[in-house]
């Protein structure tokens, strides 16, 4: 657990984090004191047996899915080893849960993270790639910044001649509300390095991350 939330922003923003937020981790009492006033907000009797023990079981689900303000990427990448294979490595299909950031309710999907290793050959585990979408899904996101923060995070830790990274979610925000368009599916992309700089490299990859 890093004492400041990582890759938040900048240092003015984690000034301004730090004063809003605990140092480390949920404040669950705060977050229970929030649940049980909205619940009253909506009309809700937080005293009834059913809703009892709502707030804090609310509180400790949200400690778990804002568990990635509290986890810095560079932790874990750290493990890295020199391989020789300098042909592009690809995680397909990590499931992901994450958090709409305009209504707090989830959007999910799958992403793809595919990295060509640089010219010290460094890479990572398989598993650590799909922890680092783990990071950024468990905070309040758009899926544009996530889809960006993952790519950037493997380029800056890697090195690697190139990065590309496919998040394909539904929004329940889209589907249970608002417009109503259940099984609609957003697809965003970001590519770092020789994916954005050669359109053969790119469209191979995308080919490949897509199955057609
Ligand atoms: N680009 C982008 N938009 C998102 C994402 N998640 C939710 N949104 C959109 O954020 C927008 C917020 O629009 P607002 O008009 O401020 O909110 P709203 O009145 O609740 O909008 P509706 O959802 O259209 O009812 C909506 O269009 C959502 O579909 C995301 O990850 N990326
Ligand atoms: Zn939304």
């Amino acid at each position: 657990m890093s004492q400041i939330p990582a890759g938040v922003g900048g240092d003015e923003d984690r000034a301004d984090l730090l004063l809003e937020r605990p140092r480390t981790g949920v404040d669950h009492a705060r977050a229970v004191a929030a649940v049980r006033e909205l619940l009253l907000a909506v009309g809700e009797d937080p005293d009834r047996p059913g809703l009892q023990a709502t707030p804090d079981r609310v509180a400790r689900a949200y400690a778990e899915t804002f568990a990635g303000l509290w986890q810095d990427p560079a932790e874990v990448l750290a493990t890295t080893f020199d391989e020789d294979h300098d042909e592009m490595v690809l995680v397909k299909d990590i499931p992901m849960y994450s958090t709409c950031e305009h209504h707090l309710v989830p959007f999910h999907g799958v992403a793809h993270v595919g990295y060509i290793p640089g010219e010290d050959g460094r890479v990572t585990g398989l598993s650590k790639l799909a922890r680092l979408v783990e990071v950024y899904a468990r905070r309040p996101q758009v899926q544009e910044r996530m889809t960006s923060q993952i790519a950037d995070a493997l380029a800056d830790v890697l090195k690697p001649r190139g990065v590309l990274v496919v998040i394909e979610a539904e929004h329940l925000c889209m589907a249970m509300r608002g417009i109503r368009k259940p099984g609609s599916s957003t697809v965003t992309s970001a590519v770092r390095g020789i994916f954005r700089e050669s359109a053969a490299t790119r469209s191979e990859a995308m080919s490949l991350v897509l199955g057609r």
